[in-house]
């Protein structure tokens, strides 16, 4: 008998490898060594004339000793209280702002090496933000009993420390959970190490932990908190002031709005401004039901001139909203606005209904185009079948002043069942939606029928399209026309595409 075929035993080497792959499901913490730069272990601590500096990597235990004595007695939580207790924790602590280090823990690497190592499944897609907390000195002597950290906000769920190759004995930490318990013994681990290197450890916010006796040298460690955190902020940083470009310019895009709003002959009964979002947010590629819905913290991610136009508009004491925005792929297009993004994947209906749904029972609210200034043409029937079952019901009619960009979009997967079934996707663009109140008092818009109260349709009025469309033949009307037919063609491309790929919106973006 060839021996490939022979069948191997179940022996303890075999169960060792199956259990180390499968082992640990739900790993409870973390640990490991990174090699780091040279000029990332020099720690400045101290403040004015009494700055201080130390190589954490080559320190000496002189000044090792004047690291520790420069630090406060370290403090720990109590039934919601802070306390010193020696016979508890017997360690030296500095704040944040009495010491700085270059090495940068998002730049390292080691909060996605942190994030691989303890979060598995749906999670590993969450973003992880870690917020440095405190230096630590364990001299000789120094420990920490058996303890949970304090979660310090709602969004916290674990702690990472780093311990610094200065040389100590002792000071392993101990973790333990759910009868499991793991041994990290820095001072050997990175002993046995020629690189330059830091340990790490990162652990659950529920994992009961100490820190055994140092029984000589220097244990120091640097510790973080772990925290669930949106999308990276790209909101401008506090104190930016934009000159160019324009569009970017909060004061520029205010006083060029204020200005216009001051014109009587703009919107002279009040009306609501549509603005497509000039920049791509980083929302999933598609969306679904357990994703945060992405108009939540859009406010915060503004960037550019997209925050530049919302606090324009709140400068106006206008109220700027962030919407939704579908359009179906009928022709004239049906454009619905949505306050917030659904999840379609329980749809087990024709695809036609997606607007059904959209409408009727999703709170969703037709959108009509309008132009400025009034309105040429007179409306003719569209062809629509007035009994078809998505008229809506409500709407809001829009002044685009600018339109939604292909690239800020959010999709959807979902069944679609027709005389087959098939994936179809549903694709919503973002929108800032201002209602403006008539001249002369802009803030007041309790006569205007827009985004806050829409109009409620009449019978025989159809729903979400422009006035543009409506007169496709009237050609050379004007610039605004052309724009507008131009529009229409393209919409109607994205409409088939579905998902757009990345090409796609480098091209658009380009433009
Ligand atoms: O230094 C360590 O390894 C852990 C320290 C600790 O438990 C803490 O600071 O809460
Ligand atoms: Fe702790």
């Amino acid at each position: 008998m060839p021996s490939s075929s022979r069948k191997y035993p179940v022996t303890p080497l075999l169960n060792r490898l199956r259990n180390t792959l499968s082992g640990d499901a739900a790993p409870f913490c973390t640990s490991g060594t990174l090699e780091i730069p040279e000029q990332h272990f020099s720690l400045w601590y101290g403040l004015g004339n009494d700055a201080r500096y130390v190589d954490l990597s080559t320190s000496s235990s002189e000044s090792l000793d004047a690291l520790e004595s420069a630090c406060e007695a370290a403090t720990f939580g109590r039934n919601q209280e802070t306390v010193l207790d020696e016979s508890y924790r017997k360690a030296g602590k500095m704040d944040t702002n009495k010491f700085s280090l270059p090495f940068d823990v998002e730049k390292s690497g080691l909060i996605d090496v942190v994030k691989t190592g303890l979060l598995i499944g749906e999670r590993e897609q969450n973003y992880v933000g870690a917020e440095l907390y405190k230096l630590n000195v364990y001299g000789k002597d120094a420990f920490f009993k058996p303890h949970k950290d304090t979660p310090r906000g709602t969004n916290m769920f674990g702690s990472l420390v780093i311990v610094f190759p200065t040389p100590h004995e002792g000071g392993a930490l101990i973790l333990r959970h759910e009868g499991k318990e793991w041994i990290f013994d820095a001072a050997q681990v990175l002993a046995s190490s020629p690189s330059k290197r830091i340990a790490y450890v990162a652990f659950f916010s529920d994992v009961e932990h100490e820190v055994t006796r140092v029984l000589s040298g220097h244990r120091v460690t640097i510790t973080y908190n772990l925290y669930w955190a949106g999308p990276p902020r790209v909101a401008p940083p506090p104190g930016l002031s934009v000159l160019h470009p324009l569009r970017e310019s909060p004061s520029e895009v205010e006083s060029i709005l204020s200005v216009l709003l001051a014109d009587p002959a703009f919107l002279p009964d009040g009306g609501t401004l549509g603005f497509g979002l000039r920049h791509a947010y980083p929302f999933p590629r598609v969306w679904d039901g357990s994703m945060e819905d992405p108009l939540v913290s859009l406010e915060e991610w503004l960037k550019g001139g997209d925050a530049a136009l919302f606090q324009a508009v709140e400068a106006q004491s206008l109220e700027p909203l962030l919407r939704l925005v579908y359009e179906s792929e009928l022709c004239p297009p049906l454009v619905i606005m949505m306050d917030h993004m659904i999840d379609p994947s329980w749809w087990n209906e024709t695809l036609e209904d997606v607007e059904y749904v959209l409408l009727h029972d999703r709170g969703g609210v037709g959108l009509v185009a309008k132009q400025f200034g009034p309105s040429r043409k007179k409306r003719r029937d569209n062809g629509y079948d007035s009994d078809r079952v998505f008229r809506a019901r409500e709407a809001v009619d829009v002044h685009w002043v600018n339109k939604c960009e292909k690239w800020n979009g959010v999709c959807s997967e979902y069944i679609a069942y027709g005389n087959e079934s098939s994936i179809a996707y549903l694709y919503m663009r973002i929108a800032l939606l201002v209602d403006v109140g008539p001249a002369g008092n802009r803030t007041d818009i309790s006569a205007v029928q827009g985004v806050h109260s829409p109009r409620i349709l009449e019978d025989d009025e159809r729903i979400a399209y422009s006035d543009s469309e409506e007169d496709e033949d009237e050609e050379e009307e004007g610039e605004e026309d052309e724009d507008e037919e131009e529009e229409g063609e393209e919409d109607e491309d994205e409409a088939e595409e579905g998902v757009e790929d990345e090409e796609d919106k480098e091209e658009e973006g380009q433009r």
